[in-house]
């Protein structure tokens, strides 16, 4: 525990003391000694990315916001401006020094303006504003922040404009991309895949028949033909024949999707269906979670978990059935059923029907549903309807915080806060929304009105529990967190401890959702939860009905897989030869993005990628291939987060390439299709990046681009789907090939953007320490007669948080099995799966009484040893390739001919996954 969390913890209670000694006086807070701010300390930045190291531009550019948030919070000690200019400087170029002082001139008389404008209007609190990062930067959900639009934010979903002037001038990539792409000769795309050569392959034209018809082809008869026309496999690409024969007979044991391992990998499937069967039972009970629990872990729970209430639970059952529901059953008042109805929600989801009548009886709430069920209304409602039961006070001093809700990322507490605002529209219920990179100002002004509800992500709330006076969290009755899973994990364990410390455990109700919900008592416990009742509405780990999910083949011959990759490495080291890039799966999947991006998806997408810096680089590439792309990811400022995610929701933008960031909770109306650059680390974070469509029962389509260290990913996503939600996208190779070329001639306009961007922040940077040093020379009394702000972590404490939760999420990674057979070959890597099975089955037969003994696991091991046995041990020539080099065009005509695993053709293992799904 780090050293401040005591102090923090006596804090806390003393506040809590004095607060409960009178309503008119707040008690005034200690402001302990300063421990020195770190910077963006509240970023709750939900990226699984292993970018940090990486220096990128707009790390550069988070680091001149923080530069001003810093000047204009005036935490810091003033420096001279010589020296905080002098290492920009010297980076310069004689021009770039000559722009720079311009720069510096003009920046200086902005300066006086704004200093001018600010003492004008420096009236908003306490006539000082000069702790906020900008006293004009507000968010207003519904421009008029009353909430009374909501029927245009409805049809294209929930709000999050910004309304205020911007801080100083957005650096716009855009531009500089725009004005390289003029000068740039047309450059060759492939043709839209609505004619009717290409769909054949590639199969997503407007009609959906032909579309499934075509996939459902590709999925079924995949021939060797098939299989090699993507990711390189084309006579096309010279060489690839041999390379792949080659890999074929050097590397068979070691590429677990290459056709000529399919024998060998029976077993591996068999021994990683057995797995996946019992670590991802179907359970759509509340009761049971998996039958791999122990019986001890199942006696665990009993007496942590209360029973559903059988009357709520069966009418609830009943209701979630029954077409004629609505909310009246539920008794609600009239305020919030005239508001419900005003949204167009006319009958409650399942998990709304199941949560209400509990929640509404004070109930503590673990509850899991699948992503765009409706879950933040489910919580919503009777937050707000046992709100409206208050006693009712016009007096402020005893006006209470009673409702905190935590949400992971900004965003989605935006969101949650745009949500209860609508639903609490035609009451007095008062909201504060308090996130990071947002005024503090404003938001500590609201705060001292004691809002019924404060919607937050826990570094901000805890940055006002600790320094926000007249603030606590006495008073709440009612927690809630979305998306719980996430705010379990390590990287919030510690400011979670602090917020549950600080709020009163005694009649607190306690509520917690996700898609991806664990009722893992351990991790619960520490909630102060009082028998929570559990409902998870939908089978563990499912996807929304009506998602398809296709998944696109990568294909490697080289050990760059997913695993290694980042950066865009077929755009930043393109291969000189089209032989070379069949080299590396990483080489393929922007040629493999952009081919679907350009032909097939080529509106309201979302792509999701495994780092900030390949978000950003993507983003140049789209641009300078014409098409309209947004980035949202934590290097951006919060103005170019909300920027991003709306300019994407009002259609301005075609695609926006996102990090986990924007994974978990956005509901983004309209989104057609997400694409998968890359496999997410875990199941859990596939799970919520596809559910970004398909939301509400609404169509939608993801695409994952998987690698060969993906295939068990792609097993799970498999099992856990029906066979009509899985589909195996074929891209025509001379498509792949014409994308690569392409991107070959970007690839100097790419590096060309990236220094123009810099050059063009490092000016900015050093705008920002000139206004920082006018900031500290004309504000210098006020900046040093202010009591510094605490800081509830260190930033050696947040990085070590940081660190945990990274450590977790790599044991995650090898856990999903992504890496733990890399390297190995196949003969290893069997008998190290066959001896972990034999083990594993140890454990359960003696966990479970002997009901299944070690003897019969490792009889079971043994008998699949005995079928491999029986088999041919290696077919010694790749069966790939032999009979297809001439017929690469019209493939449908000619697979149509060929059988599913028969005809003396071999199928490979991500075919088979696909087959075996539809043998179920
Ligand atoms: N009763 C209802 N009737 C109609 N639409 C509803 C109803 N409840 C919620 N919705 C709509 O369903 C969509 C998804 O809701 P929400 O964002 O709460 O899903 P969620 O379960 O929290 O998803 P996620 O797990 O991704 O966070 C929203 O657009 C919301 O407006």
């Amino acid at each position: 525990m780090p050293a401040s969390q005591n102090s923090k913890h006596s804090l806390a209670a003393s506040k809590r003391k004095a607060a409960s000694t009178s309503f008119s006086t707040p008690p005034l807070k200690k402001k302990s000694a300063a421990t020195k701010r770190p910077a963006n300390d509240d970023d709750f930045i939900m990226t699984l990315d292993s970018d940090d190291d990486v220096e990128d531009l707009d790390a550069i550019n988070a680091e001149a916001d923080d530069a001003d948030a810093a000047a204009s919070e005036s935490e810091s000690e003033p420096e001279p401006e010589q020296t905080a200019q002098a290492p920009a400087d010297e980076k310069l170029t004689k021009n770039q020094r000559k722009r720079k002082e311009k720069a510096h001139l003009a920046g200086k008389e902005k300066i006086v303006e704004s200093v001018a404008a600010r003492s004008k209007s420096n009236g908003v609190v306490n006539g000082k504003d000069g702790m906020a990062l900008d006293k004009d930067f507000e968010f207003d959900i519904f421009g008029d922040g009353s909430g009374a639009d909501y029927a245009g934010a409805e049809s294209s979903g929930w709000d999050m404009s910004v309304t205020g002037t911007r801080m100083h001038k957005k650096l716009n990539v855009d531009d500089i991309i725009e004005k390289r792409r003029k000068d740039l000769p047309a450059l060759p795309l492939p043709a839209d895949d609505d004619d009717e050569q290409e769909s054949e392959d590639s199969a997503a034209d407007d009609s959906e028949d032909d579309l499934d018809d075509d996939i459902r082809f590709a999925e079924y008869e995949d021939s060797d033909d098939d299989e090699d026309r993507f990711g390189g496999g084309d006579a096309n690409i010279a060489g690839d024949d041999e390379d792949d024969q080659d890999a074929a007979e050097v590397d068979s044991q070691e590429d677990p999707l290459s056709s000529d391992a399919s024998d060998a990998s029976d077993d591996d499937d068999e021994a990683q269906d057995t797995q996946i069967a019992e670590q991802d039972q179907d359970s759509d009970s509340s009761q049971d979670d998996s039958d791999s629990e122990t019986e001890q872990e199942k006696a665990k729970k009993a007496a942590f978990f209360a029973e559903e209430p059988s009357s709520a639970s069966s009418s609830a059952k009943s209701k979630s059935t029954a077409t004629e529901t609505s909310f009246s059953t539920f008794a609600l008042s009239r305020p919030v059923l005239r508001a419900l109805s005003s949204l167009s929600f006319h009958k409650p989801t399942p998990i709304q029907s199941r949560t209400i009548p509990l929640a509404l009886a004070a109930k503590d709430i673990v509850a899991g549903a699948v992503t765009g069920s409706g879950k933040t209304a489910a919580f919503m409602i009777p937050t707000i309807e046992r709100l409206t039961w208050r006693a009712k006070s016009s007096n402020i001093h005893e006006a209470k915080t009673r409702v905190l809700i935590l949400a992971p990322t900004r965003e989605l507490a935006i969101q949650c806060y745009s949500v209860g605002k609508s639903i609490a529209k035609f009451t007095d219920i008062r909201f504060c929304l308090c996130v990071g990179g947002l005024s503090v100002k404003s938001q500590e002004a609201e705060l001292k009105l004691r809002p019924e509800v404060v919607i937050a992500t826990p570094g901000r709330l805890i940055d006002h529990v600790r320094n926000s006076a007249s603030f606590t969290l006495d008073d709440i009755e009612i927690l809630v967190m979305d998306e719980a899973d996430r705010m379990l994990e390590d990287g919030f364990a510690d400011e979670l401890n602090e917020i549950v410390k600080s709020c009163p455990k005694g009649a607190r109700q306690t509520m917690l959702f996700s898609a991806t919900m664990t009722d893992d008592v351990e991790q619960l416990v520490r909630l102060s939860l009082k028998r929570p009742v559990r409902l998870f509405v939908d089978p563990k780990r499912s996807t929304a009905k009506k998602l398809i999910q296709e998944f696109v083949r990568v294909r490697g011959t080289g050990s760059g897989g997913v695993a290694g990759a980042d950066g865009l490495a077929g755009v930043e080291d393109l291969p000189t030869t089209p032989a070379a890039t069949g080299r590396s799966e990483d080489a393929q999947r922007p040629a493999l993005l952009l081919s679907l991006c350009t032909r097939t998806f080529t509106t309201q997408t979302i792509v999701f990628v495994r780092s900030k810096k390949l978000a950003h680089q993507l983003k140049i590439v789209f641009g300078l291939l014409g098409l309209s792309a947004g980035e949202l990811h934590g290097d951006l400022s919060q103005e170019q987060r909300i920027d991003a995610l709306t300019a994407f929701r009002d259609g301005k933008t075609d695609f926006l390439l996102a990090t986990d960031l924007a994974s978990r909770g956005l509901d983004i109306k309209g989104v057609s299709t997400v694409i998968n650059y890359d496999m997410p680390g875990s199941f859990e974070s596939y799970l919520h990046r596809v559910g970004r469509t398909a939301r509400a029962g609404r169509n939608g389509r993801s695409v994952t681009l998987v690698g060969e260290a993906d295939r068990r990913m792609l097993k799970l996503a498999i099992k856990q789907s029906t066979s009509e939600q899985v589909k195996h996208r074929i891209i025509p190779a001379p498509v792949v090939a014409q994308m690569l070329e392409t991107l070959e001639t970007l690839k100097p306009e790419v590096d060309t953007v990236l220094r123009e961007e810099k050059e063009e922040k490092a000016l900015r940077i050093a705008e920002m320490e000139l206004k920082k040093g006018e900031n500290m020379a004309s504000h210098a009394d006020e900046i040093f007669s202010r009591p510094k702000r605490t800081w509830f972590q260190s930033k050696a404490d947040k990085e070590t948080a940081e660190a945990m939760s990274r450590a977790k999420y790599e044991a995650t990674q090898k856990k999903d099995g992504r890496d733990k057979y890399a390297g190995l070959s196949r003969k290893k890597r069997r008998s190290k799966m066959m001896r972990e099975e034999i083990e594993r089955e140890r454990k359960e037969a003696s966990a479970s009484g002997g009901a299944k003994t070690a003897q019969g696991g490792s009889m079971d091991a043994g008998i699949r040893a005995a079928k491999k046995a029986s088999r041919p041990t290696k077919l010694g020539v790749a069966p790939v390739k032999v009979v297809n080099k001439g017929k690469a065009k019209g493939s449908k005509g000619k697979s149509a001919g060929s059988k599913p695993g028969g005809g003396g053709k071999v199928r490979s293992s991500f075919s088979r996954d696909f087959g075996d799904k539809k043998r179920r």
